[in-house]
Parts: structure tokens; sequence; C-alpha cells
């Protein structure tokens, strides 16, 4: 089977996208499929695959599949490629409008030059959810998790838990040289007190509007950017009085920089760019 596809990434998180508008897959060969492309020897090599599709209640829709298969609820840097994709390819034919995640509808608004390309694109990803129950997240009661200490392998950390609409663990470090990104970031992945796994992040508080960021995916391992997890990162650093809400912080990610703000009214703001790599065809 010939199957058409665009890379593109935010910010060095890169996937392989299948525009739906143009032709349709067996949803059971998905989740083999996302391994498959993502093996860098075997297959194409990416951070997972991501479907932009027509949507019922959207302009257009988006699903993200991770490197090992298994389906997340929202992508941050894949909204944004997903709208730059759907104004540049003219899947809709306005600035402003709607995309579908599984975790619910987010506001794209893209910024065009004057040869009608997308530069950087806001996304209003929505309010983050912060009750431990809904995290999810294991404990005795159902408050917020702001700064709790967490043992993991005999290392003491304290977690901030944040959902934007999938789970993020943030931890603070003083140096983000020194975060234990490949020995614990596998490890709280997995751990038991999250049900249905997490992402984690380490976050290095660089001034009152400025994070460093490094994160290991759920499913997919490190990434070079992971937007939801900027957007925790930034919810978490208001939590623990590191950043105000409502200034705009800039997160330096390993792939650049993303600017974000959590506003009076809740809502989480994300602005950042998207690039399309290549087109081709993948033999399946
Ligand atoms: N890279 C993404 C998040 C992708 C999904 C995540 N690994 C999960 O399973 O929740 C982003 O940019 O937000």
């Amino acid at each position: 089977m010939e199957i058409p596809f665009i890379k593109m990434h935010g910010l060095g998180n890169n996937y392989i996208y299948l525009d739906l508008f143009q032709f349709d897959i067996q949803e059971e060969l998905l989740p083999k499929l996302a391994q498959q492309v993502s093996n860098v020897n075997t297959g194409i090599g990416s951070d997972g695959l991501i479907l932009i599709h027509p949507s019922k209640i959207a302009d257009v829709g988006m699903r993200i599949f991770n490197k090992d298969g298994s389906e997340g609820m929202s992508c941050g840097n894949g909204l944004r490629c997903t709208a730059k994709y759907a104004y540049e390819y003219g899947i809709v034919d306005h600035k402003n409008f709607r995309i579908e995640a599984k975790a619910g509808v987010v506001e794209a608004e893209v910024s065009v030059n004057e040869t009608n390309k997308v530069g950087d694109i806001t996304i209003n990803m929505g309010a983050p959810i912060l009750n431990r129950t809904a995290i999810p997240m294991v404990g005795e009661n159902d408050e917020i998790v702001i700064n709790e200490p967490f043992k993991v392998q005999d290392v003491e950390l304290n977690v901030t838990a944040v959902s934007m609409g999938n789970p993020h663990a943030v931890f603070f470090v003083e140096r983000i040289e020194d975060a234990p990104l490949y020995e614990q970031g596998p490890v709280i992945e997995k751990d038991k007190r999250f049900p249905e796994g997490v992402n984690v992040e380490f976050v290095e508080v660089v001034s009152p509007n400025e994070l460093n960021f490094r994160v290991w995916e759920r499913g997919s391992g490190v990434t070079q950017a992971c937007g939801t997890g900027a957007c925790a990162a930034v919810v978490a650093a208001t939590l623990n009085e590191h950043v105000r809400k409502n200034e705009t912080i800039t997160v330096h990610l390993q792939g650049g920089d993303l600017k974000i703000r959590w506003d009076q009214d809740g809502q989480v703001w994300m602005t950042g760019g998207a690039e399309i790599v290549a087109t081709g065809s993948y033999h399946f």
C-alpha cells in the first residue's frame, strides 16, 4: 500500500502527517503504522503519526499517535503544524479557525506573509485541568497537586501535575543541564501514580518571564519540544509563584522558543512556528 505523507515539525517535534481530506485509512492499521513510520532505521523517522481529517464540529480535525502506537489526546506542536497545513493547502480559507483534537476543540489564528505563507501560529489551548483525579493521578484527595513530594528510585523530587487535555508531571530543577531526563523520564512516565502514564517535564526558572524546558514524552521518549508540555510548565510555574498569570512567558525548548500566556480568564495561549519538511509516499 502506498500512503501519501507530509513531514512537519514544530520546534523539532516532528511527525508524519496524513491528509485524510484526500484519502482514508483503516482504523486498525494506525498504531502499527505510527510505530513503523517513526522508526528512523526502517521507516521515515519521527516522533509519531498525526492525522489531519474532516471534522463535524470544527473546520479541521487532528489525531495524534505516539511513536509506540498509543493515541494521545492532544499535541500542541501538532496543532500548529495542522493549522499551517490547513491554511496553506486550502482546507480553510480564513486566518481564524477551529481544530478538533480528542481533548476538545481549540481556536487557531495564523499570521500570513505577503506570499501567503504562514508564520507564527497562536492557539488558544483552553483551560488547564488541575484536580488530581482528572489528571489522572492517584492520591488521597482531589486537590491541585502543587510541588508535592514524589520519590522515584530513592530520589526525592517534587511534582506539580497539570492536564492540558493530556497529563503532565512538572519538576523544577536548579539547572536544566542537570535534569535527570534519561534516568527518571522513562520511570516517571510509567509510574503507577499516573494510571494513564504521563509526559515528564523538567523546568528551570530563568527569570519571571523565562523558563528552560526539557521533556520526556509519554509514548515517544525525549523529543525536542512539546507544546502541551510548555503550556503545562507555565501553569505549574504560575501555581508555584515563579511566574505571574497574564504575563507572556518565553519557554526555551531544545528545538526553539514558544511564547505562552495563562490569561486572567484561565485560558492558555501558545504562539510559535511550524515547518513543512517533506512530502512523499510511504510503502506500507
Ligand atoms: N508532542 C506533543 C504531545 C504529544 C502527545 C503526548 N506524548 C501524550 O501522549 O500525551 C505536544 O507538542 O504537545
